[in-house]
């Protein structure tokens, strides 16, 4: 039996960046955490401690910064720059994961209207990009968003599902539908409008979350993904990660109130977990899950 070194990788994570762009009167800002995460000739380094292939995740923290000097632009694109950066650079870098997550901000509205320098922090949702480039098997990049909390208050049911000896769950033909938004969606080449793909996408899941007439959060799932693919024809998979944010109705009898799906406890933990990827069926395959 020999020992062998497996699969690894090495980066800075965690990298946060603002960019402030002065215009004359108005400023822009664009926030971002970007990860880095390198693989390659990386053997010696792990076996004997040669460090000659190895460009320091300090180097790799530095280079983020000074390219946002030339601007930021999307989150896809600025990864892209990234990752072709480090496997051009580095002879033995053979791959180049780049992971991006951007915070969204809002111009203040001011007294006498929207403030030129003065933003608040968004909680609306994270917007996320991951781009791959491999020297040999090509470029993908991944658009995504998280922490999107949608919430329908009816056309939502659960009936007929198995039961057996430890089964408690009242079925119901009447109830909240609520999520976090997770989702990440693949797409077919290395250009485009990331910025307007973006965009509809995001309409796209929100519409296909409201429309639909939900018999499970599965079947929510899929329309959704779908509803992106049938829009979207630059993408080729959509995965999404969808908890579901029970809402319970409380019994209210002991009060002598009787609660027509009126009043709910907003459950925490535990939470239903509902994960699923559409593809089309021609989909090149992904060189990195989704
Ligand atoms: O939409 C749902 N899917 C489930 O699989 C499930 N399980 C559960 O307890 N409630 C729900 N709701």
């Amino acid at each position: 039996m020999a020992i062998v070194l497996g699969d690894n990788r090495y980066g800075k994570a965690g990298v946060r960046l603002v960019r402030v762009d002065r215009g004359e009167a108005w400023h822009r800002i664009t926030d971002l955490t970007v990860d880095v995460a390198l693989s390659g000739e990386l053997t010696a380094v792990h076996l004997s401690g040669d460090n000659a292939h190895v460009l320091p995740t300090d180097t790799q923290k530095n280079t983020v910064y000074a390219f946002a000097a030339d601007g930021v632009g999307e989150v896809e694109e600025f990864g892209l720059r990234l990752a072709r950066h480090f496997v051009a650079t580095q002879p033995a870098i053979g791959r180049a994961v780049v992971t991006l997550a951007e915070y969204e901000w809002d111009r203040i509205e001011g007294a006498d209207g929207p403030a030129p320098h003065s933003f608040s922090r968004s909680g609306r949702y994270t917007r996320t990009a991951r781009v791959v480039h491999d020297a040999a098997a090509g470029t993908e990049v991944v658009s995504g968003l998280r922490g999107l909390t949608v919430l329908n208050t009816t056309d939502s049911e659960f009936v007929g599902y198995a039961v057996d000896r430890y089964t408690t769950l009242p079925e119901t033909k009447d109830r909240i539908l609520a999520t976090d938004i997770d989702a990440r969606w693949r797409h077919r080449g290395t250009d485009g409008d990331w910025a307007a793909s973006f965009a509809a996408v995001r309409r796209a899941l929100l519409a296909a979350f409201a429309g639909t007439y939900s018999r499970s959060l599965q079947q929510t799932l899929y329309a959704m993904g779908r509803q992106v693919l049938a829009e979207r024809d630059e993408l080729v998979e959509v995965r999404l990660s969808l908890p579901n944010r029970h809402h319970y109705l409380v019994d209210l009898a002991p009060f002598g109130r009787d609660n027509p799906n009126a009043v709910f406890l907003a459950g925490d933990r535990p939470y239903g977990l509902v994960e699923g990827t559409v593809r089309r069926d021609d989909a090149p395959a992904a060189l990195v899950e989704l």
